[in-house]
């Protein structure tokens, strides 16, 4: 079954701006797949598109084989946008995590439930009783997954998910996605950053700066190409330019470190 199955799309801005031209994207069920591209390619611009956010000028998306509407699958699709200030606009973080579940007329106590279990599992349990406000930068991008997290979505759209958050709460955050994924939620992560998509993906969608797809492929085919991302003004990870050349090639430094102590 497909998660997503979006044709042609294309979207302008108001202003004009043709941000994105022609655009397949299909995703089966359980699968994770980034959406990599430079800055301003589009990728954000897509997942508002793939999340229902905003409605493209041409094109269709349908989510679960079932229908058209994104509205009509609310409670099995989170999205994440770059902004947290679209999730916390409550008075306290907890009330914004308890906001989704609510929406979805869950028990009291299992809102409470889910909102312990995100809040424990992304570290924010002192901050739920603190305005969203008064949070850094890093707390709130975590306090937005959280938020969507707590609607337990079956798919997961996420842009940027952990820019802005300190390594050790990235290892957390790639942690609990790893486990969602295990459980079956697909996950689509848009990001430009090509040393976070094999901690995200197994296939990737490569944007060019115009918004338009350069290729597609395994998450190894795509890294280990490193002409391909170098002309889409991406850098190849660095575990990748130390081995290119010499072999099989590691796309995180967790495998590169097995292989040198194979040797
Ligand atoms: N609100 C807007 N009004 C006009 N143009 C916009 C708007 N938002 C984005 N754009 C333009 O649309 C294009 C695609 O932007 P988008 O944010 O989707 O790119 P992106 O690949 O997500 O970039 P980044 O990696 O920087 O997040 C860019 O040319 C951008 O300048």
């Amino acid at each position: 079954m497909t998660a997503l199955d979006a044709t042609g799309l294309r979207y302008s801005y108001p202003d004009g701006t043709l941000a994105v031209d022609g655009v397949d994207v299909t995703v089966e069920t359980g699968e994770r797949v980034a959406l990599l591209g430079p800055n301003g390619a589009g990728k954000s611009t897509v997942l508002q598109l793939l999340g229902g956010l905003i409605d493209p000028d041409a094109g269709t998306v349908r989510y679960f084989d079932e229908t058209t509407d994104a509205d009509a699958v609310r409670d099995r699709l989170s999205v994440l946008t770059q902004n947290p200030a679209d999730y916390l606009f409550n008075p306290t973080v907890r009330e914004d995590l308890r906001y989704g579940p609510a929406q979805q007329d869950r028990s009291e106590s299992e809102v409470d439930r889910r909102v312990e279990r995100v809040a424990d599992r992304l570290d924010l349990g002192e901050l739920l009783s603190k305005p969203p406000f008064r949070l850094s930068g890093g707390q709130q991008r975590r306090a937005a997954l959280a938020s969507a997290l707590t609607v337990e979505p079956d798919l997961l759209l996420l842009d940027e998910p952990v820019s802005n958050v300190d390594a050790a709460n990235r290892a957390e955050v790639l942690a609990l996605f790893s486990e969602l994924a295990a459980d079956g939620v697909t996950l689509v992560t848009s990001t430009p950053d090509t040393e976070l998509v094999a901690h995200v993906a197994d296939r990737v969608v490569l944007f060019d700066e115009t918004g338009t797809v350069a290729a597609r492929g395994s998450t190894r085919e795509i890294l280990t190409d490193t002409e391909l991302l170098t002309d889409c003004d991406l850098r190849p990870p660095q575990v990748v330019r130390l081995f290119d050349g010499r072999g099989d090639i590691p796309l995180t430094v967790a495998e590169a470190r097995r292989r040198l102590d194979e040797r």
